[in-house]
């Protein structure tokens, strides 16, 4: 097991632990809770941290400079951008039809989010992470994680701290807990996600249009929505080349809306390359969500399976029969390395096999990550529109003919987001790792990938 370096900041509070709690065998146990109660900037800021504490470095094949997770950082690539008002009709159709095929990710322009709304929630975002300690944990409630709001460092030991706020439906929000400090930051929030829940419908009935589907196909295949906020706090770290702000995944959900400040970091993975989502004044970042991955077609159509038989589906790269290869040997093994192997190939090299399963692969997902600075703190705002937990997801009909017969088994959702979750935790996790992973193939025939947000 991975032990502290002597220069830790940490290492005099973990020799404490263990004294009082002779959890000796546990080195990253306390280390795992000071993280998850307390945030990165509370550490930093508290043990005057000058280097990366190890805890935080990522295994290599995960940072941000290492081939092939680094690939090529493009400088010149942009993901496209859409000015809800300059276009209309068929042209914003297209517009948005392109962009979710071929990028998975765009940002918009006249959005119609008042610009004072947007930018008091940029600015008392920030300055509640600028807070003392106590009153960033007067966010935290019993379930943490769980509950209904959340405030700690991200998930993964990513350098990131969150506050997660449930925003719908009613049943799930706890607005008792949202933050009172900055002055007026709730009643923004409140603001803020009404209207992102707004265009959110807007741009779900727009997708909709844009796949050739009724308007309102989209928001109706999603039920009452789960819509959770995720405020991220990236501060600034001694050594940005060992750490990630938060790891390379795709989002689980149908639809995100991101607001990001000016500092940059986040990137988006295309064709072998990680480009900057280059901050503009005034846009929302847009990505499409997985709304489940399953490959259940191109596995049968790797391992000679015989259900779905387009060309095009059969036609699948040696890099895909790796992973199904890997993804076997999940299923026929159980030890912790072939697990780890697999997790890395699945959760973070691979691009091209996202897709969003209502859109029967006509949209696709893309991963992201995000990058961190030894300049300065970064904040960012992601909505998740995600659709009510026990909605039954599959190809809309209308996508699903002779030709383009249905590529991905009807899923409850639910079930993708536990074992999206557990697989998150990683290989070491006690409480089932991968084997919920595991599980939903059994029950389903399809794999999901791993990763780190709130949804
Ligand atoms: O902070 C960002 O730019 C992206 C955050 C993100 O990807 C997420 O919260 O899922
Ligand atoms: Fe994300």
């Amino acid at each position: 097991m991975t032990m502290t370096r002597p220069n830790d900041p940490f290492t005099s509070d973990i020799a404490r632990f263990h004294e009082v709690k002779g959890a000796k065998d546990e080195p990253f146990a306390e280390l795992t809770r000071y993280h998850e109660v307390r945030g990165v900037r509370e550490m930093v800021e508290s043990f005057r941290v000058r280097e990366v504490p190890s805890y935080y470095v990522k295994p290599v094949n995960e940072r941000r400079f290492t081939p092939p997770s680094a690939a090529v950082l493009s400088m010149e690539q942009q993901i496209p951008c859409i000015d809800l008002e300059a276009l209309s009709g068929q042209e914003l159709l297209s517009a948005i039809a392109n962009a979710c095929r071929d990028w998975g990710f765009f940002q918009v322009l006249n959005h119609g989010l008042p610009s004072q709304l947007v930018q008091n929630m940029a600015k008392q975002s920030s300055e509640f992470f600028a807070q003392p300690l106590e009153e960033k944990m007067k966010c935290s409630t019993p379930a943490r994680v769980s509950g209904p709001v959340h405030f700690g460092g991200g998930g993964n030991r990513d350098w990131r701290d969150v506050l997660k706020l449930n925003c719908a439906p009613a049943s799930i929000v706890a607005k008792e807990y949202w933050p009172q400090r900055p002055a007026g930051f709730r009643d923004t929030m409140e603001e803020y996600s009404s209207q992102q829940q707004a265009l959110a419908i807007r741009l779900l009935k727009l997708i909709s249009e844009s796949l050739g589907l009724e308007s309102n196909y989209l928001v109706a295949a999603c039920g009452e929505p789960k819509v959770v906020m995720a405020i991220n706090h990236y501060p600034p770290c001694p050594d940005p080349s060992l750490t990630m702000g938060i790891k390379a995944h795709s989002d689980p959900n149908t639809i995100t809306m991101l607001l990001q400040d000016d500092v940059g970091g986040l990137q988006v993975f295309k064709e072998d390359r990680w480009i900057d989502v280059r901050p503009l004044p005034n846009a929302l970042v847009i990505n499409v969500g997985d709304q489940l991955q399953c490959r259940v077609e191109k596995i049968r159509a790797i391992t000679g399976g015989n259900r779905g038989s387009s060309s095009s589906r059969q036609a699948t790269s040696r890099a895909e029969l790796g992973r199904v290869e890997q993804w076997s040997a999940v299923r026929s093994s159980n030890s912790s390395s072939s697990r780890a192997c697999t997790r890395d190939a699945m959760g973070c090299k691979c691009d091209g096999d996202r897709v969003e399963i209502l859109s029967n692969g006509k949209y696709s997902s893309c991963l992201h990550r995000v990058v961190n600075n030894n300049r300065q703190a970064r904040t960012s705002i992601a909505t998740f529109f995600s659709p009510a937990h026990a909605c039954i997801i599959g190809p809309a009909p209308g996508l699903v003919d002779e030709v383009n017969p249905a590529i991905y088994p009807n899923i409850v959702y639910a079930d993708y987001i536990k074992a999206f979750y557990t697989q998150a935790l990683g290989p070491n996790n006690k409480n089932g790792g991968y084997l919920a992973g595991i599980e939903l193939h059994r029950r389903y025939n399809c794999y999901t990938s791993s990763s780190s947000i709130s949804s």
